[in-house]
């Protein structure tokens, strides 16, 4: 494996890939270069959308693809908005209205405790029989009012409580360092150096 195309159009998600990957030493492509179009994600879990998002991106550029599937699961909710993460407030995605409605949702509610969920899924190509997987998870607390400017989604309303600052008062490496994403990304790593 020469080349990855990274099945993702969410910007900050890029962003963070970047780094993360850097340490694989192989061109990492965004599918936008490509203009895959948008892959449905209709699965009621993390692990089969991120495949069919990964298939769908292989079959389009014809290389191995890299999908990460994550969300916000909040305790009091049940584990909403999960899968439904980057929807929650319906079409079009937007980050501040589904910070808006968690908020709402939340109003007077004591049990806080919330994490985020990573599942990354590599596919060397389309019909791949053996996809691997690697998953993330990140605990912390939603707080009643959003703070700090970094990291996208809901980083401004995700308390990282052994610092007492949200994920969106953290640097990129920072972030990278304890995120669901960044220990999804290192499993991954280690699976592929087997
Ligand atoms: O499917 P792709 O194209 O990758 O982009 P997406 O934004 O639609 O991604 P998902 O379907 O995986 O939905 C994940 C949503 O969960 C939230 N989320 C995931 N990781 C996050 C993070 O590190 N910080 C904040 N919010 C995050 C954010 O709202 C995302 O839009
Ligand atoms: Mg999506």
């Amino acid at each position: 494996m020469d080349k990855l195309v990274l099945a993702s159009n969410n910007a900050g998600k890029l962003k963070e890939f970047a780094r993360l990957l850097a340490p694989l030493g192989i061109e990492v492509l965004p599918q936008s270069a490509f203009n895959v179009s948008e892959a449905e994600e209709p699965h009621p879990s993390f692990v089969e959308n991120a495949i069919a998002k990964a298939r769908h991106c292989a079959r389009a550029t014809g290389l191995p693809a890299l999908a990460d599937d994550s969300g916000l699961c909040v305790e009091a909710l049940g584990g909403a908005p999960g899968v439904k993460s980057a929807r929650y407030a319906g079409e079009p995605k937007s980050d501040a209205r589904n910070n808006q409605k968690l908020l709402e949702t939340l109003a007077g509610q004591t049990n806080r405790r919330a994490h985020f969920t990573c599942v990354l899924a590599l596919v060397r190509h389309a019909e791949d029989p053996q996809p691997l997987i690697a998953e993330g998870e990140w605990q912390g607390e939603i707080l009643a009012a959003p703070r700090g400017a970094e990291g996208f989604g809901y980083d401004p309303l995700f308390l990282v409580p052994e610092l007492d600052l949200t994920a969106a008062e953290l640097g990129q490496e920072e972030k990278n360092a304890r995120s669901h994403r960044g220990q999804a990304v290192a499993k991954l790593l280690e699976c592929l150096r087997r």
